[in-house]
């Protein structure tokens, strides 16, 4: 599938009269934590591909596995427990990699493809990330996994940017090998494969930069400074901002900076993000993003007290699984009013955000900054909202697509990077972000009196759920 997204792509851009001949380098940002399994032989495929025929055409037989695990893939808690084991805990492990092991990081993936179906993995002569594989589809050969994205796997020590020895022992034999030596995310991998020059044009020396993932990718697409928050409103919910020292901790996750190799970022992922606000939408709002919008406009910041939760799968922040909701008296109810219910979501997911950011050391400060990116944010309401929570403005950037600016930007550094120019220089003619929502006056009086409480109520369904917290 994604293979062929990718010819779709560029037979489209052919089609609509793009100029790939002007193309001096690209790179490109894929999901985080999904992998790729290359079967024995495909990198021979690869270096020999026909410009007559499509890419799906000749990867067909290429790969071990034909289902690739995704970053939604939860099911390997067994083999979390046992790379923390491995490594003596959770915090360790989480100062190593910069993250306790989570189960839809790669390493635990790859464990358990390797103790469920040991055939296939030895098979398979090189695992890629999913930004690494669509990196070798332009390459024609096996492209490294980038620092920033390697960080998500649970197998790369953030501090020495080397895979840990222990955790991939932990994980797979041989694995090693068939992840081959990660790299600055800034490098210039290669030039594009002879196949892109002859069946579209490129330029035979176009440069391929690194891939990496795609909140890397936001957060330089963004051009995030030190003291903002990005906020991203895909699929998932994400929320990440730039850090010079790590502190890894037993919640949320510290990468290697996509843009900066000595400097960090951090980031923290909710599951129940836009699918959720799409399934509060159907059943309170008619299926309708401008329903939703009125019972936003209808309703009181606050929301006369009443607060909800709303998680139909497993959350990833906080670990709580279904729908909760309480009135203004902190009772448990069954239901709510629908424009309730619209702003009960929304201000919760929001204060949620708000919470564990301030749980990693995240302040508001007066001159912080929220930027806004992903689907959701093209609606204003929502924002207001965000605004509204955090006490900060919101700003957006003119596309949505921060993910795949980012990566035109880190194109356009990596023909730079070679000569040690900053990042944040080559970017600096960029469009600025415009302002999309101002706190309300009186909004923080309101949340500084509803957070604490809605920390509270996440703690209570917490020990309910797993018991008092120690
Ligand atoms: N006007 C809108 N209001 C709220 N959410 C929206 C709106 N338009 C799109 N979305 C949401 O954006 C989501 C897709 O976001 P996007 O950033 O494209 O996703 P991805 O995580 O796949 O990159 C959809 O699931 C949809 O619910
Ligand atoms: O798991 C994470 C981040 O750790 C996700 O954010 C994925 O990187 C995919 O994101 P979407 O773009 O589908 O929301």
């Amino acid at each position: 599938m994604w293979v062929k997204a990718l010819d779709i792509i560029l037979e489209k851009m052919k089609t609509s009269g793009f100029d790939f001949s002007q193309v001096l380098a690209l790179s490109g940002a894929g999901q985080q934590h999904g992998s790729v399994y290359w079967k024995t032989g495909a990198s021979q495929v690869l270096t020999s591909l026909s410009p007559n025929l499509p890419l799906h055409e000749q990867l067909q037989a290429c790969f071990s596995i034909s289902d690739c695990p995704v970053w939604m893939d939860s099911s390997t808690t067994a083999q979390c427990r046992q790379l923390e084991a491995a490594v003596g805990g959770a915090q360790a492990l989480s100062c190593l990699t910069g993250s306790r092991a989570y189960e839809r990081f790669t390493g635990n993936q790859i464990a358990k493809i390797y103790q469920q179906n040991p055939e296939a993995y030895s098979h398979t002569e090189r695992i890629s990330l999913v930004s690494s594989f669509a990196a070798s589809l332009f390459l024609g050969s096996y492209s490294p996994i980038d620092y920033s994205d390697g960080s998500g796997m649970n197998l790369l020590q953030i501090q020495g940017k080397v895979w840990s020895q222990a955790c991939l022992g932990a994980c797979a034999p041989h694995l090693e090998e068939k992840l081959g030596s990660p790299v600055p995310s800034c490098s210039v991998v290669g030039a594009v494969s002879s196949y892109y020059v002859q069946r579209y044009g490129f330029p035979p020396g176009c440069k391929v930069v690194a891939f990496t993932g795609d909140n890397p990718a936001s957060l330089a697409g963004m051009r995030l400074e030190e003291g903002d928050i990005a906020v991203s409103l895909g699929t998932s919910d994400t929320l990440f901002l730039w850090l010079q020292e790590p502190t890894p901790a037993l919640e949320g996750h510290i990468f290697c900076n996509p843009v900066d190799t000595q400097h960090y970022m951090a980031l923290l992922c909710f599951k129940n993000g836009s699918l959720m606000r799409e399934k509060i939408r159907d059943e309170s709002a008619s299926r309708s993003w401008s329903e939703f919008s009125k019972a936003l406009q209808s309703t009181e910041m606050g929301n006369g007290g009443n607060l909800g939760f709303y998680f139909d799968v497993m959350e990833i922040t906080p670990e709580i699984v279904g729908r909760h909701r309480f009135s203004a008296e902190n009772r448990e109810v069954s239901a709510f009013p629908w424009d309730v219910e619209i702003r009960a979501l929304i201000e919760g997911q929001f204060m949620a955000k708000r919470i564990h950011a301030e749980g990693l050391g995240y302040r508001v400060m007066p001159k912080t900054k929220i930027l806004a990116t992903g689907g959701a944010s093209h609606n204003r309401d929502i924002l207001q909202v965000l605004a509204d929570v955090f006490g900060a403005p919101v700003y957006v950037i003119d596309t949505a697509n921060s993910a795949c600016v980012g990566s035109a930007y880190r194109a356009f550094h990596g023909l730079a990077a070679e000569t040690d120019v900053p990042f944040s220089e080559v970017v600096k003619l960029a469009p600025n972000p415009r302002l999309a929502a101002t706190p309300t006056p009186g909004a923080s009086q309101v949340y500084e009196a509803l957070l604490p409480q809605y920390a509270k109520l996440e703690q209570r369904i917490l020990s309910q759920t797993r018991g008092p917290l120690q």
